[in-house]
């Protein structure tokens, strides 16, 4: 099996796409979901994130009051980097667990959408492949201000405060270009699915486990013939 990260900018299109994926009966993490799930009561990262900032980070009911907690680290870089030593090791995990059930499911790639894959670089090792759906800026401005209900304004300040599409492009295995109409960005990630779903980069790691695999059954074996007294 091998991972494939795939990320965007603002309305790019990057959840169309996903849903695409999906229908073609890819298996898809999401890191946003998982970001959300691990911060609930209960998990180990929502009882830190208590002790480093405080119950003023709770809503009532116990959950993290994201809104504040952003507000909190916005412009303060020792306090993001502390949220994100607590947790980011908890969502690795998360993800390692949700990648090795789909790796016993038998899928021959696992596509990992995430938003900030470029910009935060940590996972980009992991990647075999990475995409973007891309769309120019004019269309992502027009996608953007219809979407979100925002003024032209509001639309171009939250593009621009993210790393420029080009830039993403440019540094991607893949670019699947949803400028145009929704049937041809349909059609490339189909062409895309068929691509990553014939290619053999997904054995290494499947004989590599199945050989430590049999190795491990091939020791037991021996311990229990000759090294364990007889009945
Ligand atoms: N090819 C297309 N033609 C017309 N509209 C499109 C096309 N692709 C996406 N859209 C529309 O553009 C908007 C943004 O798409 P989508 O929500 O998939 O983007 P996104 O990258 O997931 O956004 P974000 O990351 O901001 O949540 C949506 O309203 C969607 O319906």
């Amino acid at each position: 099996m091998f991972l494939v990260g795939l990320t965007g900018g603002i309305a790019s299109g990057k959840s169309s796409v996903v849903q695409v994926f999906r229908q073609l009966g890819c298996a898809v993490i999401d890191l946003d979901v998982i970001a959300r799930h691990v911060v609930q009561p209960g998990y180990p990262a929502h009882q830190r994130i208590v002790e480093a900032f405080g119950t003023e980070v709770l809503l009532e009911n116990g959950d993290i009051n994201r809104k504040v907690l952003g507000d909190l680290i916005f412009n303060q870089p020792d306090l993001r980097q502390l949220l994100s030593a607590i947790t980011h090791p908890e969502i690795r995990k998360e993800m390692m667990k949700e990648t090795f059930k789909y790796f016993l499911q038998g899928y021959r790639y696992v596509i990992l959408d995430i938003p900030l894959l470029f910009e935060t670089k940590k996972l980009l090792k992991y990647m075999k492949h990475t995409v973007v759906v891309y769309c120019d800026r004019d269309t992502q401005l027009k996608r953007l201000m219809q979407r979100n209900n925002l003024s032209h304004e509001d639309a171009e300040a939250r593009i621009s405060a993210q790393l420029p599409l080009k830039d993403k492009a440019r540094m991607a295995h893949h670019v699947l270009d949803n400028s145009g109409e929704w049937s041809i960005t349909k059609h490339q990630v189909i062409l895309l699915h068929a691509e990553l779903e014939c290619s053999l980069e997904y054995l290494p790691l499947r004989l590599g486990i199945l050989t430590g695999l049999a190795g491990i059954a091939g020791l037991l074996y021996l311990l229990t013939r000759y090294l364990l007294p007889s009945p």
